[in-house]
Formats: structure tokens, C-alpha cells, sequence
């Protein structure tokens, strides 16, 4: 009883039965929350919602992030659960938005075998094979950037989820695979089924009328089937006919050959599977689009970055993974990128089990909690002049400078939660970044009368927050740079 006296942490003044209902942001919440963080001078703050009993706590440093997701791990590590997306299309099959349980746990442990640190080196071939793809296609067609750069990370996943070469994008791994992204992005879109604020309307019959999100329901269900089962099938009809490339599910099942389902269970493969995919595609190629927009902002840092990798790496070769310590201004782009325009700005939701208190303040059981790492990557005492995309922040003296924080320590989450891709998804970033800075120009794109055309600010904001596609140039740095790259092997 005396902790329910004890006060919420401050936010915007709440109505009596509404509470902050109209004061919920539908655009960019993770400014308007920072807002409020500042206002209130506390870095966390609450909004309620008593008529639907929603209490939202949102964290805008990584001290109390820590504080909570970390130390207190035990009672913040659950996500919330969504009608349409987790009872009526998917369950708990996609682990990084399921349930903290045994499901969650056998998963994760699959991941962290396959890609933590140095576990994730097996895939470098993979990566550098794909970079130099992306090279081979942009100089063919550099107008379509951004198709190049969606199809060649997601052709890069699959290879490292499933072993399975995907060439072009009318494959069927990358279709259905795409399709249940569709399915996926579409369920999960806030305040668009009623049955999310209403959970007993999931059993009303699919033919009443009103009930049509039941048959849309049912029609996701499918795509998001499709993507967890044909790459798979695919893989395993390799995997059966003898033949095993490095990746994820084929490395799984040979495990499953040698020790029978002890250790591992098929249906578990397929589902984590699937998480790679569905967790790893959209954040990576999107945050490659912020690289792209970032450098259109600091032509400059372009420079610096290509006149490193020119003195690092050999003539007639390209970036390496083993150049990357080497290579400090390639990293510091990297870095910027994810601080500048974190895609996932608000993290992804937890919810907390039972009463909690903290610096004096209550946290309700059931609060939904954000990680405002926007907020945190955008606090100007950690990086003045935040809006600006200046990789030279990180460097001092030509090295990276550790007393700058690491922007990773925001942007990939917190506690048991963390991106359970962080370490893949940076050496991808980072060889893609390496690799166009070592051959390409980019510029703002000239218009029809000769001038310069600004990109536009347009963004998409859906589960992540990303740049709508701009116009930009990329042309190659050099004749020997068109030369190397041609001279690279083809998938
Ligand atoms: C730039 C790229 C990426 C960004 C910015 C990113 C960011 C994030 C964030 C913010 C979370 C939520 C963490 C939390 O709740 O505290 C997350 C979770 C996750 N990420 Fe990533 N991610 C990226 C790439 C990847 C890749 C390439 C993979 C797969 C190989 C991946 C797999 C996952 C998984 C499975 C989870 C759920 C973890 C769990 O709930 O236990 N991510 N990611």
C-alpha cells in the first residue's frame, strides 16, 4: 500500500479519465518525449491512459536504461503483447517480439552460438561478397540506390540465415520472405485495429461484418507461413542432397544430425531463422540509406574517410575486415549514422512484471517502457550540435576517441533484450560503408538546369524510422576504381 502512494514520474499534466489520451504524438513521438524529458527536467517520464488502463514509461538516458533494463533485467525484459500481430497472426514464433520464456530463451541461445563476437566472423566471406555485389550493381544502375541496397542486404541475410545464394529478387526465398515482412510491418502499425484496444473482439466469427481484420488476419497468417517455411525448405532440401554452406540453419542442422534434438530442435531453427530475416533486413538496409543521406550532409568527412582507406589499402584492392582497425574515419561514419538517425529511435517496447520503484517513483505492473534512444543520441552534452552529421566527433588524433560514447551502447537496446544481431549487423554496415567509400563519389544530385538539389527530410515513420528514398549521384571515384570493381567475382 505504501508504495501505491508514492508519486509516477512526471510527464505532461493528465485529465481526469482520459489522462494524456490527447496528448499521445502521432508524429515523431521521440522528439516530443525528449521535449518532455527536458521540460521536466527528469529522464523518465510517465503517461497514462486510466479509461484504457495504458501506463507508459519512457527512458531518455542510458543511465536509467541501464538502471532498469539492465540491472533490474529480471522484471523489464518482457514485450508487450498485440492482439492482431501476436494471438491472431503470429504468436510467439518471432522471439525478439515474443514472450521473456523457454521459446525466447532456446532462440536467443541459438543466436548468441551463431553470431556473437567473434562467432560472427564465419560470415565475413559472406558480407564481402555481398558489398562487392552492391558495388558491381551501383555502377551498373546508381539512379536505383536504394533497390540495390534493399535487395543486396536482404540477399545477404538469407545467405547467412539459410546458405541459400539468392540472385535475383523475383527468387522465391526473397518474395514470400518479403511478403511476410509486408505482413508483419502491417499488423504491428499502433492504433490500427481495434481489436489491439479491444482483445475480446478476436472472437467475434470472421464472416460478421466488422470482423473483416479477421480475414485480413488470416491472409497474413499465410505470407508470414511462407517466410518462415520456404527458406527453410529450401535450405534443408541443400542441406539434405549433401551439401552444407556456412550459415545459420545449415550449421543448426548438421548440429541436429550429430546430436539428435537434444541440443537443438528443428522448429526452433526455423523460427529463429526467420528472426534474422525479419529483425535484420529492414534496420540494415535502412540504416545503409541513413549512410547514404549522412554524407550528402558532410561531403567533406567523404573525403577524409577515402583519403584514409587510399593510404590503408593496397592500389588494386578493396576494404577488408582486417583493414577496419586501420580504417578510424570509416568507423566514425558508421557510428554517426546509427547516432544521427537511429531507426529504431524508441528501441522496441518492454513491459514490466509487477510494482516497481524507482528514485522515489512508482512504476506500475503492466507499464509499457520506451528506451528514447533518439533522446540519447540526440543529447547535446554527450554530442554538440547533435542534428549535424559529423563522424569526426568520435576521432581524436586520427583515432577513435573512447570517451565519446559509442553510439551502439543506445541504438541497439539494453539489457538481456539487446539486438541479438548488433555485432553482424555492424560488420555488415561496416564493410558496405568501406567498400562505397572506396570507389564511389556521392553528391547532392543536379537538377535538369544545372543546379543542386537539396535531398528531401521525408521520412517513413512505421515499426523503424527511415528516409523515404531522394535523389542523389553516385559516380565512381576513379577509371581504376570502375576497374576493380568489375574485376571483383560475381555471386
Ligand atoms: C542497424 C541494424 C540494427 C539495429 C539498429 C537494430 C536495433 C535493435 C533494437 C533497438 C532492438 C531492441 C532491443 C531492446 O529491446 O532493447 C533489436 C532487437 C533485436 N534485433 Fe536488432 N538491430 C539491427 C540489426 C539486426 C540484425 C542484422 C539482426 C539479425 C541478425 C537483428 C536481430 C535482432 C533480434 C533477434 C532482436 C530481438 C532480441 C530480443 O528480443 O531478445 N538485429 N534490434
Amino acid at each position: 500500500r505504501r508504495r501505491r502512494q508514492l508519486r509516477l514520474p512526471p510527464g505532461p499534466k493528465k485529465r481526469p479519465i482520459i489522462g494524456n489520451m490527447l496528448d499521445m504524438p502521432s508524429h515523431c513521438p521521440w522528439e516530443v518525449y525528449a521535449g518532455w524529458a527536458r521540460e521536466h527536467a527528469s529522464d523518465i517520464i510517465h503517461l497514462g491512459i486510466p479509461i484504457t488502463g495504458t501506463s507508459i514509461i519512457v527512458l531518455s538516458s542510458v543511465e536509467v536504461a541501464q538502471d532498469l533494463l539492465d540491472k533490474r533485467s529480471a522484471m523489464y525484459s518482457d514485450r508487450p503483447r498485440f492482439t492482431m500481430f501476436h494471438d491472431l497472426l503470429a504468436g510467439d514464433r518471432f522471439f525478439g517480439l515474443g514472450k521473456y520464456g523457454d521459446t525466447w530463451r532456446a532462440h536467443r541461445r541459438l543466436f548468441h552460438q551463431a553470431f556473437n563476437g567473434p562467432a560472427g566472423g564465419r560470415f565475413h566471406p559472406h558480407m564481402l561478397k555481398y558489398a562487392h555485389d552492391l558495388l558491381r550493381r551501383l555502377l551498373e544502375d546508381p539512379v536505383a540506390y536504394a533497390d540495390h541496397i534493399d535487395h543486396v542486404i536482404a540477399a545477404n541475410i538469407i545467405s547467412i540465415a539459410y546458405g541459400v545464394n539468392v540472385e535475383s529478387s523475383n527468387d522465391p526465398c526473397m518474395t514470400v520472405t518479403s511478403s511476410g515482412m509486408d505482413a508483419v510491418r502491417s499488423a504491428l502499425i499502433p492504433g490500427r485495429f481495434l481489436v489491439d484496444a479491444i482483445p475480446m473482439l478476436k472472437y467475434l466469427p470472421a464472416w460478421i461484418p466488422g470482423a473483416g481484420f479477421k480475414r485480413q488476419a488470416a491472409q497474413w497468417r499465410q505470407q508470414v507461413q511462407g517466410m518462415v517455411d520456404v527458406p527453410f525448405d529450401t535450405a534443408k532440401n541443400i542441406f539434405d542432397g549433401g551439401k552444407a554452406h556456412p550459415s545459420f540453419v545449415m550449421d543448426n542442422l548438421r548440429e541436429l544430425d550429430e546430436y539428435g534434438p537434444r541440443r537443438v530442435q528443428e522448429e526452433d531453427i526455423k523460427h529463429a531463422a526467420a528472426s534474422i530475416y525479419g529483425a535484420g533486413t529492414d534496420t540494415s538496409r535502412f540504416t545503409m540509406r541513413v549512410f547514404i543521406r549522412g554524407i550528402l550532409e558532410n561531403p567533406e568527412a567523404q573525403a577524409k574517410a577515402q583519403q584514409e582507406i587510399d593510404a590503408i589499402v593496397a592500389p588494386g584492392h578493396l576494404p577488408d575486415f582486417s583493414d577496419e582497425a586501420d580504417l578510424p574515419w570509416v568507423s566514425a561514419c558508421v557510428k554517426e549514422t546509427l547516432r544521427w538517425w537511429p531507426i529504431t529511435p524508441l528501441g522496441l517496447p518492454r513491459m514490466v512484471h509487477g510494482e516497481d520503484v524507482y528514485r522515489g517513483y512508482r512504476i506500475p505492473d503492466g507499464s509499457i517502457v520506451f528506451a528514447n534512444a533518439w533522446a540519447m543520441l540526440h543529447n547535446e552534452a554527450t554530442y554538440p550540435n547533435p542534428g549535424a552529421f559529423k563522424p569526426e566527433r568520435f576521432l581524436q588524433q586520427g583515432k577513435l576517441n573512447p570517451a565519446v560514447m559509442d553510439p551502439r551502447n543506445a541504438a541497439f537496446g539494453f539489457g538481456r533484450r539487446i539486438c541479438a544481431g548488433k555485432d553482424i549487423a555492424w560488420d555488415i554496415l561496416w564493410i558496405m560503408v568501406a567498400s562505397i567509400l572506396a570507389t564511389f563519389d556521392i553528391t547532392k544530385a543536379i537538377g535538369e538546369n544545372g543546379e543542386v538539389l537539396e535531398p528531401h527530410t521525408g521520412h517513413a515513420e512505421e515499426l523503424v524510422d527511415f528516409p523515404l528514398p531522394f535523389k542523389c549521384c553516385i559516380k565512381p571515384r576513379s577509371r581504376a576504381a570502375e576497374e576493380l570493381i568489375r574485376s571483383t567475382a560475381k555471386l
